[in-house]
């Protein structure tokens, strides 16, 4: 249940995306990757994922090392740019196709999910006559909805409304709650500073500050 990046470094087309980048989030752990647009906030999640592989450098996910031990963690939830679903499908019917993959989590579990993230269980449309705000919490819904050990969260608040950024709050507290180690971006500094545990300060693809906020278990 922990991320460890170590000394990783990207370049895409002669570009240095990320430079010499390292960090680490525990399990339990709240950790946030801030900075401007084009920092390398989604590539450096992209990269944790195992969607892309570093030129330099590692990433362990649980103990295995990305690209080597596993091509992707064994235990990760997921929500990087649009939420992508079957448009055809109704939200319910899209998280129980994904939950067959694994056969991990029953119809239940799903029930609870989409509650806690607000959505209806009975709600007959299709995904593709889902608002964006809907949308979001599906993603973040198919995020958590197998008790990942490691979340990796990209702009989880971008479409939701007041009540979604409070549904936001308490999904991401209840999963660092439960012991998972979560990494996430967010515009919003206010939002980002009074969930975080600590803050990854990117620039122009490297590592510029680390934050620790006292008094929330970490040392
Ligand atoms: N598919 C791609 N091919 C080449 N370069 C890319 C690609 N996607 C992103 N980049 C470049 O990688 C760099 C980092 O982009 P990234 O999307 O990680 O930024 P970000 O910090 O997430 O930005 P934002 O806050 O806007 O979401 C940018 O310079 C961007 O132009």
């Amino acid at each position: 249940m922990s991320i460890e990046v170590k000394h990783v470094t990207k370049h895409i087309r002669g570009v240095t995306i990320l430079d010499d980048v390292s960090l680490s989030v525990s399990n339990g752990a709240i950790a946030a990757i801030a900075g401007p647009n084009g920092s390398g906030k989604t590539m450096l999640m992209r990269l944790i994922a195992g969607l892309i592989t570093p030129d330099k450098g590692s990433v362990v996910v649980d103990g295995a090392t990305i690209g080597i031990d596993r091509a992707f963690p064994e235990s990760m939830g997921i929500l990087i740019e649009s939420p992508q679903f079957l448009s055809a499908y109704t939200g319910r019917m899209n998280l129980c196709l994904l939950a067959s993959i694994r056969d991990k989590v029953g119809g239940e579990a799903i029930d609870k999910v989409l509650e806690e993230v607000g959505l209806r269980k009975d709600d007959k449309r299709p995904f593709r006559k889902y608002s964006l705000g809907m949308k979001q919490r599906l993603g973040l819904a198919a995020a958590v909805l197998e008790s990942p050990s490691v979340l990796l969260l990209d702009e989880p608040s971008n479409a939701l409304d007041r009540d979604g950024v409070r549904m936001l709050r308490r999904l991401i507290l209840k999963e660092r709650e439960r012991g998972a180690a979560v990494l996430w971006a967010c515009h919003d500094r206010e939002l980002m500073e009074s969930l975080s545990d600590e803050v990854y300060y990117l620039a122009e693809g490297h590592i510029d500050g680390h934050e620790i906020f006292a008094g929330r278990g970490l040392s």
